[in-house]
């Protein structure tokens, strides 16, 4: 027997629909992502933290859940809004259904919803808050009055919510496969990466190891003087959820790590981040950009990229400094989407050069990074 859910958004909208995972409530920013794929990916998306995430593809859940795909220990997502679940999961990879994964994280979630009346609704208003009631107790009154209650991600600092507590090394990516690394030990890989933990996704540990970097990822709100003296050859600005703007801490960190001449990359928030330390500004847009065919094109070469996206806040190119230049712009709405500090070897891209899964198009990112170290080496 299922139990019945409610979607209600800000915006006085109510969506019934039938309970999938944990019963309980979750308030959060509704955004849609329109990824045919990676449903797990996106759920344990540490960005998505505080965000209930409808996807437009209809079928959710096909092949289930497996240990290896997850970004992070943790869902993160506020939520799960989807159009259908299969009564049957099928894949060799497939350790759980989705629905016993979303119980067993006491996450909540919502089939059976119109989601293309969902999008189309987030599209014209933007992003709204929204609430999930699931299972026992559910009342129209209790989901609205908790959608009305979310404040929006709009001055909101998660990345300190989501970081690690404790520095670790990562050494995992599959690195003895990449020519000439085979026959070294991890301790033997010939860059060290120190990498900031915004809200880390583990792909891009994976990759960053891939290219022959050991990396000590550290919490957010690390000191510049403690990264310094790790004497890094490189330093890792991460994705992660939230606002850029009140990340003070990391924001003065970049700043006193921009003062020497350490290559530097950021992804995502850590592009956002690594802006603001120049001196640029960031703004929310109106919904976001997440999914995995978006158009990015190269302005020095011309080249279109496909790109993986997921943000909701973008750097104003308008506001660049003198000493920052426009590397990359969203063919979809001609935002912002890279930069680069023409006086320092730092640069960092909006979207997910290592989406997982998605287009690789912009994978060569992390080449131009250990490139930089190289050169500085
Ligand atoms: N994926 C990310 O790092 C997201 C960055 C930021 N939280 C945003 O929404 O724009």
């Amino acid at each position: 027997m299922s139990k019945p859910a409610i979607l209600a958004l800000e915006d006085g909208s109510i969506f019934k629909g039938i309970s999938i995972g944990a019963d309980g409530q979750s308030t959060g920013e509704v955004v849609f992502n329109t990824s045919m794929t990676g449903y797990q990916e996106i759920l344990t998306d540490p960005s998505y933290a505080r965000q209930i995430v409808t996807l437009t593809y209809p079928h959710i859940g096909n092949v289930g859940v497996n240990s290896e795909d997850e970004e992070a220990t943790e869902i993160h997502s506020a939520g799960l809004v989807i159009r259908d679940l299969p009564l049957i999961a099928s894949n060799w990879r497939s350790e759980k259904t989705l629905d016993q994964y979303l119980r067993d994280r006491n996450i909540v979630g919502i089939a059976e919803i119109d989601t293309r009346r969902l999008t189309r609704l987030l599209r014209e208003k933007g992003a709204l808050a929204g609430c999930i009631i699931a299972g026992e107790n559910v009342t129209e009154e209790a989901a609205l009055e908790a959608a009305k209650a979310f404040p929006g991600l709009k001055g909101m600092d998660l990345a300190k919510e989501v970081t690690v507590t404790e520095s670790y090394s990562w050494t995992d990516g599959e690195w003895d496969l990449v020519e000439g690394y085979k026959a070294m030990s991890d301790a033997e890989l010939p860059y060290h990466v120190v990498a900031y933990d915004f809200g880390v996704k583990r792909n891009i540990l994976r990759m960053l190891a891939a290219r022959g970097c050991r990396l000590t990822v550290v919490p957010a709100k690390t000191p510049a003087s403690e990264v310094l003296a790790m004497n890094p050859d490189g330093i890792f600005l991460s994705n992660g959820p939230g606002d850029p703007e009140p990340c003070d801490y990391a924001i003065a960190a970049i700043k006193e790590i921009l003062e020497t001449n350490i290559p530097v990359f950021g992804i995502c928030l850590g592009h956002q981040l690594l802006s603001l330390a120049s001196g640029a500004q960031t703004v929310k847009m109106k919904f976001g950009h997440h999914g995995g065919n978006h158009p990015v094109q190269d302005l020095a070469t011309k080249q279109v990229m496909i790109t993986s996206q997921n943000h909701g806040f973008a750097v104003d190119e308008a506001s660049l400094p003198a000493n920052m230049e426009a590397t990359h712009k969203s063919l979809f709405d001609g935002s912002l989407q890279g930069v680069r500090r023409t006086d320092k070897p730092a640069f960092s891209f909006q979207g997910h050069p290592e989406a997982s899964p998605g287009p690789h198009d912009i994978a060569p990112l992390f080449d131009h990074f250990v490139d930089l170290i190289k050169a500085a080496k």
